[in-house]
This record gives structure tokens, sequence and C-alpha cells, in this order.
């Protein structure tokens, strides 16, 4: 019996990123790391999006169904593609294990109850923005975190804008630069935030959802 027992509390090992970002979504209801992926698994998923993107693949993303294209387009100027599980390829497969891996440590340490996931592709070409928004509002409030990914490379410039902005509820503003493997983690249901405009180049990311049923 004891032996048991110690080969079950052995079977959970405590993983330092997972800690910190669990530690800073407590504290702030976001987290920002620059480490979550490989920066070579970054560069795939750059080549891949950029690929789709040239093949113009990519869709005008809508905002709902009930809202027409021109609102829509005042409101977020982003294309998307989503990415299905069951296809990808062998970099969005790594992909996929990382934020896998993520979602069952959230599970087991924080009872979170993650079910399903969704994640997509994005392109802001320059001029294109996302305004201030919840993740939720969309009637659907099975969406607990989200996950954005930046694909830029390292030739991407702070002057090329296009930074994401949180918007704490009893805190100042947080600017965020869409930097080369950075992964930015929120409470959907809890901050709002905002794309501001590109300036410049296009700006490229995968953002997803961990959702409760
Ligand atoms: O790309 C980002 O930084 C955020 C995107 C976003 O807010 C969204 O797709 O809902
Ligand atoms: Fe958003």
């Amino acid at each position: 019996m004891a032996h048991t027992l110690l080969t079950e509390d052995l079977s959970f090992k405590e993983n330092p990123l997972f800690e910190q970002l669990i530690s800073d979504l407590i504290k702030q209801n976001y987290s920002i790391c620059d480490n979550f992926f490989e920066l070579k698994l970054v560069d795939s998923l750059r080549e891949r999006l950029k690929t789709l993107h040239n093949h113009s693949e990519l869709k005008k993303a809508a905002i709902g169904n009930k809202v027409n294209e021109s609102i829509s387009k005042a409101i977020r100027g982003d294309y998307i593609q989503w990415i299905d599980e069951q296809q990808a390829d062998s970099a969005e497969h790594l992909f996929f294990e990382a934020f896998n891996t993520f979602k069952n440590y959230l599970n087991m340490t924080c009872f979170m109850g993650i079910l399903h996931q969704e994640f997509h592709y994005a392109v802001y070409p320059v001029g294109t923005f996302y305004k201030r928004h919840l993740d939720t509002f969309q009637n659907d409030d099975r969406r607990k975190l989200s996950m954005v990914c930046y694909l830029n490379d390292d030739s991407w410039n702070k002057t090329n804008g296009g930074e994401l902005v949180i918007y704490p509820e009893n805190s100042d503003e947080v600017i965020i630069h869409p930097l080369p493997g950075r992964v930015v983690i929120f409470e959907s249901q809890l901050l709002e935030h905002e794309v501001r405009p590109v300036l410049n180049d296009l700006r490229l990311s995968i953002t997803g959802w961990f959702k409760t049923r």
C-alpha cells in the first residue's frame, strides 16, 4: 500500500514553466511567456502560416453571424484559418502536444475542467487591428483561457505597431509586443484587450482557447 502511494506521488512531475504561468494567472489573470516553444518550432509554424497566406487560404475573420461585414471590418481586420488537430502537419503536431500537456497539467493541478480547445492562425496586414473586446462576446461562455502565440521573426520591430493591449480591471493597461515565440495566456472572461493597428509588415500569430463544456 505504502509502495503504491509512493509511485503515485512520483508520477506527477512539477513543471516550473507551467507553475509560473499558473501563478501569474492567479495573481493578475494573464501571463507572458517567452520560452513556451522552441524557436525552431516557431520558425516552422511561421513558414506554414506564410504558405497559407501566399496561397490565399486564410479567410476574413468574422465576429458573429448577425453582424454585417462592414461593421465586422470596423472591429477586426485579421485573416484566419482554424487548425484541425486531426490534420496537423509535424510542426502543428508539436504545437498541439505542448498545449495538450499544459491543458492536462491545468486540469490536474487547478481542476479547471478544460474539455475542448480551438486554435486558428491569424494574419494582420498593415492597417488592420482588433478593437477592444472580451473573447466571450459571442454568447459562448465556455472559453476559459485565451492563448496567443506570436510567429513573427527577429526582424519584427516595435515600431511596427500591432501591440496587444490588455486592460486589467484595477490596474494600468499592459502593452505587449508580438515578439517571436512569445505566448500570452489570459482569462477569457475577465480581461478586455485589443490589437493596435499594424503600421508595417505582416503580424503573424496563432490564437486559441481552452474551453469547458
Ligand atoms: O493577436 C492578438 O494579440 C489577440 C487576438 C485576439 O484578441 C483574438 O483573436 O480574439
Ligand atoms: Fe481576443
